[in-house]
C-alpha cells in the first residue's frame, strides 16, 4: 500500500497523465518498473487501470483494504483494482448505468486473478441478507468449477484459462446481487487428446485421480497412476508442485454441492470425465483396410459410464454412415480414421460437457424473483489475450481475431468516443491520431471477402478441398491487402523464416505467422453421425442432453467452428457496447522462469499492443472529468448558496452548473461547458502555480483528496 509521500515519490507517478515525458516509451516503462520494484503493481491512465503481475501474494487485498476503498472517490486512494470496482459499482447503483469491467492481457498476466478481486470486492461491499449471501456464494463457487474443467497448466501459466469468460452479475436497486449469468467462449478442446511438452490436460482429470476416494475410483474403474492414460501422457508426465490436485478436487466437490448440483449429476459428470480417460486408451487394429477395436473391455467400460450400448459404440467408432439426400450408406473406417473418430468423440464430449456445466451453473445463478424490479447489471470479461507462439494455428487465429474485436471495442468506447463526444458537445479539440484496426477486423470477417468467408467456402465446397487449396485461395484474393502477407510476396528476410504452408497477418499487436495445417479440419469440427446417434440415446442424462436427437434430424449443415465463434463474439460486442466500460490492462513482467525480474522489452511489447501510449496521448489531451449538467448539479448543489437547496434561476441545470463553477472559483481554462455536460480538466489546472504543481505532481491521491475536501470545506463556510 502506498502511504508515505517519500515512498510515493520514489515510486514514480500513480497516473500516467502526470508523466512529464508522456510521449516517451522509455519513460512509460521506467515508471511501471519503478513502481513494480516497490510492489506497487497498479497505475492509472485516467480511469484505465494497468496491473503488473507481481507473481507473489501482496498484502493489499484484505477486508481492511476493502473498507478503505469503499465509497471513496476514485482518486482519493492509490490505484487499485478495488478502486475501479468501487467506481463501477457506484455508477451502477447511483446512476443506473450498466457496467462492464474488461480485463485483457496476455496469458499469465493476471486477468483471472483480477477478475476474482473484482468479485471479492463486490461480494464484500454488497448487502448481507441470507438470500444475497447465497447468491454471492454461488457466484464465488462457480470459479473453482470453471477452473477445474476449463483451466490447465501451460508453459506460460500453471493455471491458464483455456476458454473465454464473460460473467454478468445482476443487482437489485439497493445494490444487492440477485443473480448472474456466464457466457463461455471457445474452449481449447484439442488439449483433451494431446498436449505440448511441459503442459497438462485440463485440471479435472488430475484432480479426479488424485482426490477421488477409493470407492469413486473403483466405480469409475480408474487407477491413480497418471501414466496409465494416453490422454494424460503427451505433455507433462506427473504432478505439479504448485498445484494440489487432491485438495482442489475436494473444493470442486464442495462447490458443486453449494451450486445445487445433485448427487446424480455429480456422478454423471465424473462418469463422463472417466469415460474420456478410458477412451484415450482404446486401440484399433486394421485388417484389409477395416479398423477393429482391440481393447473391447475398455469400450465396455466407456459404454457403461456413458450409458450406451457397447456393441453400438464399438461399431460407431469403426464405421461411418453418410446420408446423402436419403441414400444411407455405411462404410468401415481404416485405423487412421478410427483414431480420428475416437479423438473427435473425446473432444466433443468434453467440450459439450463444459458448455452444459456453464448452462447448469446459469440455472443455479438465475435471479429468483425480480418482479419487474429494475435490474442493474455489471459484466466482467476475462478473455484470452493476444497470442504469438513459435507455431500458430487455427486456435491462435481465433484468439487473435477476438483480440482485434476487443481492440475495436476499446477504440469505439474510449479513443473514438472520447473524440466524438468533444465534437458532439461542441468543445474545441485537436484530434489525436490513433491506429484504427477496423481494417484488420474487415480483412478477417468481411462477408464474401474476408478470411473467415474464404475458409468457410473452402470447407463447404464439393471436391477435395485441403488446407493448401485454402491457402491458395487466400493468397489469390488477399495478396494486395496491406495486412496480409503471403510467402510469394513477403520481403526476403520474412520469406526466409516463412514456410510454404503459412500466411502472415499484420495484427494491430504485431505480425503473426499462421500455419494453415489443420484449419479445415478444425473448422469443420466433424463428429461422425454414427457417434452422435449413439450418444443421443445415452443413459447418462447429461450426455443425452448434450447430443440431442434433433441435431441428427436437422437437414441444415452445422455452422463451422469459426462462424459460431464470430457470431458469439459479435453478440458479446453488442452486450458490451451498451455498457459503461472500466478497463483493467494486465501486464506480465517476465516469464515464469524469472519471477521478480522486470523485463523491459517484454513489457514494452505489451504496452504497445495494448495501445497504452495512444490511450495516454488521448487522455492527456482531453478533459478528465465530465458529468451531465443535471447529475452534476444534483450531486454538488450543496457547494454553493446559489444552488442550494435548488437552483431557481433561468436556463435550467446548465445555467445552474455555470453559476456553481463560478461560485467555486474555477477559471475559464479549468473547465468547458459542453452542450449537455460539464468538462473539467485536472489535475494540473487545480494548482495555482507551476511551482505548486511541480511540487505535488507525484501525489495524485493527495491532490484530488485536497481538491474534494476543499470543495466540501468551502461548502460548509
Ligand atoms: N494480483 C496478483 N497477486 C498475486 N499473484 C498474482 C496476481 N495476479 C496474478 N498472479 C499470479 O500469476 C498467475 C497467473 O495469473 P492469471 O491466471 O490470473 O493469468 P491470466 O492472465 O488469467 O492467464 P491466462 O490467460 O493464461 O488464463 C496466478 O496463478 C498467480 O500465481
Amino acid at each position: 500500500m502506498e502511504t508515505g509521500l517519500h515512498e510515493r515519490d520514489r515510486a514514480g507517478v500513480q497516473d500516467f497523465v502526470l508523466l512529464e515525458n508522456y510521449q516517451s516509451e522509455d519513460a512509460f516503462i521506467d515508471n511501471l518498473k519503478k513502481r513494480f520494484q516497490e510492489n506497487l503493481i497498479y497505475t492509472y491512465i485516467g480511469q484505465v487501470l494497468i496491473s503488473v503481475n507481481p507473481y507473489k501474494q501482496l498484502p493489499i487485498y484484505s477486508d481492511a483494504h476493502i473498507k478503505e476503498y469503499k465509497n471513496k472517490h476514485f482518486y482519493e486512494m492509490p490505484p487499485h483494482v478495488f478502486a475501479v470496482t468501487d467506481n463501477a459499482f457506484r455508477s451502477l447503483i447511483e446512476e443506473n448505468r450498466g457496467q462492464c469491467v474488461l480485463i485483457s492481457g496476455e496469458s499469465g498476466s493476471g486477468k483471472t486473478e483480477a477478475s476474482k478481486k473484482v468479485l471479492q470486492y463486490i461480494a464484500a461491499c454488497s448487502g448481507h441478507q441470507s438470500t444475497v449471501e447465497g447468491v454471492k456464494d454461488k457466484l464465488l463457487k462457480s470459479n473453482p468449477v470453471l477452473e477445474a474443467f476449463g483451466n490447465a497448466k501451460t508453459n506460460r501459466n500453471d493455471n491458464s484459462s483455456r476458454f473465454g469468460k464473460y460473467m454478468d452479475i445482476q443487482f437489485d436497486y439497493k445494490g444487492a446481487p440477485i443473480g448472474g449469468n456466464i457466457l463461455n467462449y471457445l474452449l481449447e478442446k484439442s488439449r483433451v487428446v494431446a498436449q505440448m511438452g511441459g503442459e497438462r490436460n485440463f485440471h479435472i482429470f488430475y484432480q479426479l485421480l488424485a482426490g477421488g476416494d477409493d470407492a469413486l475410483l473403483t466405480e469409475l474403474r480408474l487407477e491413480r497412476a497418471l501414466d496409465s492414460y494416453n490422454y494424460l501422457s503427451d505433455g507433462l508426465k506427473g504432478n505439479l508442485s504448485s498445484i494440489d490436485d487432491a485438495q482442489n478436487f475436494k473444493q470442486v466437490q464442495q462447490a458443486l454441492s453449494v451450486i445445487d448440483f445433485t448427487a446424480d449429476e455429480q456422478r454423471e459428470i465424473f462418469g463422463i470425465v472417466a469415460s474420456i480417460l478410458h477412451l484415450g486408451n482404446v486401440n484399433f487394429e486394421e485388417t484389409e483396410g477395416n479398423a477393429q477395436v482391440v481393447s473391447r473391455d475398455l469400450v465396455v467400460t466407456v459404454a457403461r459410464l456413458l450409458g450406451v450400448n457397447a456393441s453400438e459404440l464399438s461399431a460407431a467408432l469403426t464405421h461411418r454412415t453418410i446420408d446423402a439426400r436419403g441414400d444411407v450408406v455405411t462404410s468401415p473406417l481404416n485405423q487412421e480414421l478410427a483414431v480420428y473418430a475416437k479423438d473427435a468423440l473425446a473432444k466433443a464430449v468434453y467440450d459439450r460437457l463444459f458448455s452444459w456445466l456453464v448452462q447448469r451453473l446459469n440455472i443455479s445463478l438465475q435471479a429468483r424473483e425480480t418482479r419487474g424490479a429494475r435490474n442493474n447489471v455489471m459484466g466482467i470479461l476475462d478473455i484470452y489475450g493476444f497470442e504469438i507462439f513459435n507455431k500458430n494455428n487455427f486456435e491462435q487465429f481465433c484468439i487473435n481475431f477476438c483480440n482485434e474485436k476487443l481492440q475495436q471495442l476499446f477504440i469505439e468506447l474510449t479513443l473514438k468516443s472520447e473524440q466524438d463526444e468533444y465534437r458532439r458537445e461542441g468543445i474545441e479539440w485537436i484530434p489525436v491520431e490513433y491506429f484504427d484496426n477496423k481494417v484488420i477486423c474487415n480483412l478477417i470477417e468481411e462477408k464474401h471477402k474476408g478470411i473467415i468467408s474464404i475458409l468457410d467456402e473452402e470447407c463447404l465446397r464439393p471436391g477435395e478441398p485441403t488446407d493448401i487449396t485454402f491457402l491458395q485461395k487466400l493468397t489469390n484474393k488477399l495478396s494486395e491487402h496491406h495486412h496480409y502477407v503471403c510467402h510469394e510476396k513477403a520481403p526476403t528476410h520474412i520469406q526466409k523464416i516463412m514456410l510454404r504452408d503459412e500466411f502472415r497477418l499484420v495484427h494491430y499487436a504485431g505480425e503473426v505467422t499462421y500455419s494453415v495445417i489443420g484449419f479445415l479440419d478444425k473448422n469443420n469440427d466433424l463428429l461422425f453421425r454414427d457417434l452422435k446417434e449413439t450418444l443421443s440415446k445415452a443413459g447418462n442424462k447429461i450426455v443425452r442432453s448434450c447430443f440431442p436427437e434433433q441435431e441428427l434430424r436437422s437437414k441444415k449443415r452445422p455452422e463451422t467452428a469459426i462462424t459460431q465463434f464470430r457470431t458469439s463474439l459479435n453478440n458479446l460486442m453488442d452486450i458490451l457496447m451498451c455498457k459503461e466500460p472500466s478497463y483493467i490492462r494486465c501486464i506480465k513482467p517476465n516469464d515464469l522462469q524469472s519471477p521478480g525480474v522486470f523485463n523491459d522489452q517484454l513489457v514494452l511489447h505489451q504496452v504497445k499492443y495494448l495501445g497504452l501510449m495512444e490511450n495516454l496521448r488521448v487522455r492527456r489531451a482531453g478533459f478528465a472529468y465530465r458529468r451531465a449538467y443535471d447529475l452534476f448539479l444534483e450531486r454538488y448543489k450543496c457547494l454553493s448558496k446559489s444552488t442550494w437547496p435548488n437552483y431557481k434561476g433561468a436556463g435550467g441545470p446548465k445555467a445552474g452548473v455555470q453559476q456553481l463553477v463560478k461560485d467555486l472559483g474555477y477559471d475559464n481554462e479549468q473547465y468547458k461547458m459542453g452542450e449537455t455536460k460539464l468538462f473539467i480538466r485536472w489535475p494540473r489546472t487545480l494548482f495555482d502555480t507551476e511551482d505548486s504543481y511541480q511540487a505535488k505532481k507525484h501525489d495524485i491521491a493527495a491532490i484530488i483528496q485536497a481538491h474534494w475536501k476543499g470543495l466540501v470545506q468551502r461548502a460548509s463556510i
